[in-house]
């Protein structure tokens, strides 16, 4: 294995493994750290933690256990994949685990670059924003567990984080590998540990990739693990020929406990044409919606082109209602384990096709189902990744709350099945 990622939930490693994989690696994501070692072929393993939003110290915990485990892989580099929208509290957990993984792996320096310019994210003058919106005023200054209303990287990290925290700004990064790659040496020689790396293109993040060739630790959205494939391939170092991946016909479902933005639009796209069930937070906190009932629900829409979603979708108001009467924990906890418990009950009915949305649904579906890890296959919107249990049968997609089109649901149900866009669900 050349490339050691942690990415600290499950939708947004998938986003990364996708990333690698369209770059020509040969990516496995691992759902928790392995027990076994990884196969020979795998270029680029990503363990996938459920960590966003854990205490700091259990994140620590479990980063340096993946850590370790990934060292033991032979790896050379490692990433440590938090979101586009640096989702944390700002006593948040991405401060203290880069602290730690650059502590463990003695690196002088670790870039942070959240820029995701395909999905509108991207850092100038250390200021995140979300397309043309400043970043705590794109939506996500409402999510509901990690509001984000400071979109000052520089300023929102060192809160987090006991190493202190440096800037190689746009004018650099335009002018080029060479001109990050001295910025980085500037800041590194003026004390900086982690770097905070504008980035407003794909090729600005091209450039930056090639200046952190030889860097142990870098950290970052997606985007910034776009150059990287070139590095390994310059270095001879990838087995060309990408990865053999099969689509799954059958019946599918789609599962979204994700409140953002793109997720309620996608939902009410999909409502047009295609069966959709609300599973509101009160009906599930007060026990009156199960998810045998939805399960039920789903396997009585099943048919040809069809596909059945059940949702948990609220604006924000909606949301800080349930979170006041319930408690933010307990409400977003049986959300989950409403939906894990759906999911489980269809993978037990023949499920083949499961399109989840919403990160902390999708690590909460993915942990109930038990799936080890998944092989990556092809794109289905940026960000979003077919997948397919390694070993068994079951494709998926786990769709990040604010990433894909407006017909995500029926897309990705039609790209599961191994058919190309134009086809029927
Ligand atoms: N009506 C609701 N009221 C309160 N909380 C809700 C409601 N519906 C869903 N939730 C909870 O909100 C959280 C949404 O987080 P999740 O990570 O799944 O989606 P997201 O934030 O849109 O996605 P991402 O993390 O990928 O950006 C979940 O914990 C979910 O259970
Ligand atoms: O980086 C992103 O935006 C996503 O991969 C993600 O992590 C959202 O949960």
């Amino acid at each position: 294995m050349l490339l050691g990622c942690i990415g600290d939930d499950f939708t947004g490693s998938s986003d990364l493994a996708n990333m690698l994989a369209k770059g020509g690696m040969r990516v496995t994501q691992y759902n928790g750290i392995p027990d076994t070692p990884a196969e020979p072929h795998v270029e680029a393993g990503v363990v996938a933690l459920k960590s966003r939003t854990i205490p700091a110290a259990d994140a620590v915990d479990q980063s340096l256990a993946a850590l370790r485990w990934l060292r033991a892989q032979g790896c050379r580099q490692y990433l440590f994949k938090y979101c586009s929208t640096f989702d944390s509290t700002p006593e948040g957990n991405i401060g203290p685990v880069l602290d730690a993984l650059s502590e463990a792996l003695d690196a002088p320096r670790a870039v942070v670059c959240p820029a995701f310019p395909a999905t509108g994210r991207s850092v100038y003058q250390g200021h995140l924003f979300v397309f043309d919106r400043l970043l705590s005023e794109s939506g996500m200054e409402a999510h509901p567990l990690t509001p984000m209303t400071d979109p000052d990287i520089r300023r929102w990290l060192a809160r987090q984080s006991r190493l202190p925290v440096g800037h190689v700004a746009y004018g650099d990064i335009v002018e080029g590998a060479d001109a990050i790659a001295a910025a980085l040496d500037r800041e590194t020689a003026a004390g900086a540990r982690h770097i905070v790396t504008d980035a407003v293109t794909d090729g600005d993040l091209m450039e930056t990739g090639r200046a952190l060739r030889g860097d142990a630790l870098l950290s970052g959205g997606s985007g910034i693990a776009l150059g990287l494939p070139r590095n390994f391939r310059e270095d001879g170092l990838l087995r060309e020929g990408g990865q053999d991946w099969s689509g799954a016909a059958g019946t599918v479902a789609a599962l979204c406990g994700s409140c953002s933005k793109a997720s309620r639009e996608q939902i009410a796209v999909h409502a047009r044409d295609h069966p959709a069930m609300e599973a509101a937070a009160r009906d599930i906190l007060s026990g009156s919606l199960a998810a045998e009932d939805a399960a039920a629900w789903i396997l009585d829409h099943r048919a040809e082109d069809t596909v059945p979603l059940v949702y948990s979708s609220a604006d924000p108001q909606e949301v800080a209602r349930a979170q006041e009467e319930y408690g933010r924990e307990h409400t977003a906890a049986a959300i989950e384990a409403f939906f894990a418990r759906t999911a489980t009950l269809l993978a037990g009915a023949g499920l083949r096709r499961l399109i989840v949305a919403g990160g902390e649904t999708s690590g909460a579906v993915v942990s109930g189902l038990a799936i080890p890890a998944f092989e990556i296959g092809p794109e289905i919107d940026p960000g979003v990744p077919a997948l397919k249990v390694a070993g068994g049968d079951l494709a998926m997609a786990l769709k990040s709350g604010n990433f894909g089109a407006p017909d995500f649901f029926a897309k990705a149900a039609r790209i599961l099945a191994g058919q190309s866009q134009g086809g029927q669900s």
